[in-house]
């Protein structure tokens, strides 16, 4: 990185990986995961490591619950219930009260339920003669899938999609805003941004608010009830841990549960499934949340996964990713040749979620895919997203100040390489 920063806690002189790992209150966390000790592991924001109970879990389920059981493990096993279960035990890690969360579906799925449900609710509240609420906001750097479906909802609604930096999101907000859709974290940059602020400012303009909370849940306290966010999603399979493909969460605020018109109501969110009837009457709770049939195998997957989490605090998890972060941006400025990287990655605390994004500068920006290559090579895993940006994910639970110590020095020595093919 080209400039020293004003807000680092790290004196450069002082670092010491060893005596920082020494002092990790979350240390112990780590041999819950299976990691290979050759390989630093920072895509975690992407997928997140196997949690080292999944295994044999999965194979009771495979081979018990459903090879013996079978359909009775619909009941016997808790299969029926698991979405809602799950949907408990990450409620805690999101800031939500138990009843608002359910499992299933992937986030892209989560988001159109959530913004079509937003833009109805906040038509609904609309009072007669008031100006008729025609707009969807979209940050503007959205992760693409989030942009899609909200572009198919706004056609599907008669509204229109206006898109606006998430900073911006409360001042934009007007008497037209039927709904917003914000990332709390950007993928891209690491970006952490206002949940309260821009809330109460959607809140202000008569709007609703559906924040998708995929770099954030597992990384950093969420505060979805104190906040006030009408809805949210996000993914179980980075800092969560639940397996390539596990599916992800949708949170309804309790108030808004009766009113909360799904536009995929599914026989499983009926009030009575079984009752096989032929009218729709939607179920109470976050059951509505549901559609069909939850896919079990990753599921409980996902729910075991989440037993890594019993006895931690989101605020350590918070403390130790501001200091693996901090160490990580002292430490590439200490290794990498001067001129070449510049973080995109937010420096104030309150602006940073749990990764560092580096933008390659000059002619290394072309050679950046082989800057990531070149360290994959070296034991470092980190992910590459074009045109130039090498992520960073630190997941506090396993990542350790050693590891981000490796990851720098052979950042600073790929760089080396790739320029020295030149
Ligand atoms: C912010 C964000 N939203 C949505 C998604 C997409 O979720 P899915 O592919 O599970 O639908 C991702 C990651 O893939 C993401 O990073
Ligand atoms: N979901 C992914 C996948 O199925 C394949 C590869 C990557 C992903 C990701 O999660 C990408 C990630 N959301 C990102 O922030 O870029």
């Amino acid at each position: 990185m080209s400039e020293q920063p004003d807000t680092t806690e790290f004196d450069a002189a002082e670092l010491d990986a060893a005596a920082l790992d020494a002092a990790d209150e979350l240390a112990a966390c780590r041999k819950n995961f299976l990691l290979d000790d050759g390989t630093v592991y920072l895509d975690g924001n992407s997928l997140g490591a196997l949690p080292r109970s999944v295994p044999a879990r999965l194979a009771d389920v495979v081979e018990r619950e459903w090879g013996s059981l079978l359909i009775r493990s619909w009941s016997e096993s808790g299969w029926w219930d698991a979405p809602e279960r799950t949907g408990d035990r990450i409620a805690p890690l999101v800031g939500a009260a138990e009843g608002q969360v359910v499992v299933g579906d992937s986030t892209s799925v989560n988001v159109f339920k959530a913004v079509v449900a937003a833009v109805r609710i906040a038509r609904e509240e609309t009072a007669a003669g008031r100006p008729a609420r025609t707009e969807i906001l979209v940050d503007a750097a959205t992760f693409p899938t989030d942009g899609y479906v909200a572009a198919s909802a706004a056609r599907m609604t008669g509204a229109a999609v206006r898109a606006v930096p998430a900073a911006e999101m409360a001042a934009a907000a007007g008497p037209t805003t039927a709904a917003a859709l914000v990332n709390h974290v950007d993928y891209r940059t690491g970006e952490l941004h206002d949940l309260a602020a821009a809330t109460a400012g959607v809140h202000r303009a008569g709007g609703r608010i559906v924040w998708d909370v995929c770099h954030s849940a597992g990384a950093l306290p969420v505060e979805l009830d104190a906040s006030g966010a009408d809805f949210a999603v996000g993914c179980t399979y980075k800092y969560l841990n639940g397996g390539p493909g596990a599916p992800a969460f949708l949170y309804v605020r309790r108030e808004l549960q009766p009113r909360f018109d799904s536009p995929l109501p599914g026989w499983t969110s009926h009030r009575d499934p079984f009752a096989m009837a032929s009218g729709y009457e939607p179920a109470e709770g976050a059951a509505r949340g549901r559609v069909g049939t939850p896919d079990i195998l990753s599921m409980l997957a996902l729910e075991e996964a989440l037993g890594v989490w019993d006895g931690v605090g989101m605020e350590a998890v918070r403390r130790k990713s501001l200091a693996l972060t901090d160490f990580f941006m002292a430490r590439v400025r200490a290794h990498v040749p001067e001129g070449r990287l510049t973080s995109l990655t937010p420096e104030a605390h309150e602006r940073r979620g749990s990764q560092v994004s580096l933008l390659c500068e000059g002619e290394l920006e072309a050679e950046a895919e082989r800057v990531m290559a070149a360290l994959h090579e070296r034991g470092v895993v980190g992910d590459f997203r074009r045109p130039g940006v090498l992520r960073f994910g630190f997941t506090p639970l396993y990542t350790s100040f050693a590891d981000a110590e490796r990851a720098a020095a052979a950042l600073g020595d790929a760089v080396r390489a790739v320029e020295s093919e030149r």
